[in-house]
């Protein structure tokens, strides 16, 4: 790609807004759609179209049929690039380094069967171990996010936790990304090494404004989170938050017409409460 994750996402941003439509065909969102995993995902698709600008399928949702699912997804994640989206792979992956090598091959390399921008990451084995995936993606073009501060209740145990530098383990995966990102900066560009940072979470002695990589921010909708608290939570660093729904998108399908609605909606809401704050 000629282009780095980090400058496509801005670009997206800017032409679309910060909301990304998570794709996660849940079994009940299936059964009360009343449609197959691939009808169901290319109507999500449809829907976004011209509307959002970025796209993230949970994979989980498509490895629960197999190899069939696993198609679904390849096949989605080509269209989604061809149409011009953004699209972030919610794969959760790390291993130790070696093994992270194949997922690099997998999901970061210029000839991976996936065709993605960006995936997100699980930094538990550490930063060192992550390094071939954070050097694929560097050199394909694509972006990581990692885990920093998840937005589940209980995150904090593991994540709040003081290392050994004596901050948090959050801070210090924001601090590595940070480092990720110095070449960007720069060159005044938008890193493409990014954190997920949950909306539902206080941002307290975190710095998020020192990063200058990309924050994506779930928890809006189903999991409590509002644009007041996107607005408080990420001030100073609005123009680089990806807000990523899927529940209270899908909750308005399965018409295509109510489900791009809802996503105007929540779209016109998200950027509101962000641009004030960037
Ligand atoms: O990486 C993620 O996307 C993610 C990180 C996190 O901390 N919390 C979180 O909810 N997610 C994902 O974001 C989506 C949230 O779904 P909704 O709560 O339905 O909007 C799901 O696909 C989760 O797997």
């Amino acid at each position: 790609m000629t282009s780095t994750f980090g400058e496509r996402l801005s670009r997206s941003i800017g032409k679309y807004g910060p909301l990304c439509v998570g794709i996660d065909p849940s079994p009940r969102l299936l059964a009360d759609w009343g449609l197959p995993l691939r009808d169901f995902s290319f109507t999500v698709l449809e829907a976004a179209r011209g509307v959002a600008g970025i796209v993230k399928p949970q994979i989980a949702f498509f490895e629960r049929y197999g190899g069939r699912g696993l198609l679904v997804l390849e096949e989605l994640c080509t269209a989604a690039i061809e149409q011009g989206f953004v699209v972030i792979l919610d794969a959760k992956r790390g291993d130790i380094g070696s093994t992270n090598e194949a997922y690099a091959s997998a999901y970061l390399s210029t000839d991976s069967p996936f065709a993605i921008d960006a995936i997100t990451l699980s930094p538990y084995l550490g930063v060192t171990s992550m390094l071939p995936l954070l050097d694929a993606a560097d050199q394909s073009g694509r972006g990581v996010f990692v885990l920093a501060r998840t937005s589940n209740p209980g995150g904090e145990d593991v994540q709040c936790a003081t290392s050994a530098t004596g901050q948090t383990v959050a801070q210090d995966l924001l601090d590595a990304m940070s480092r990720r990102n110095a070449e960007a900066a720069r060159r005044g560009v938008l890193g493409s090494a990014g954190v997920v940072f949950g909306a539902t979470v206080p941002t307290d002695g975190h710095d998020l404004r020192a990063m200058n990589g990309p924050i994506l921010a779930p928890g809006l909708g189903a999991q409590g989170a509002t644009p007041a608290d996107l607005a408080k939570r990420f001030a100073g660093c609005g123009d680089r938050v990806v807000v990523t729904v899927s529940r209270a998108v899908l909750e308005a399908g399965p018409d295509p017409a109510s489900l791009a609605k809802r996503i105007r909606l929540l779209s016109d809401e998200c950027r509101e409460a962000l641009e004030h704050v960037a």
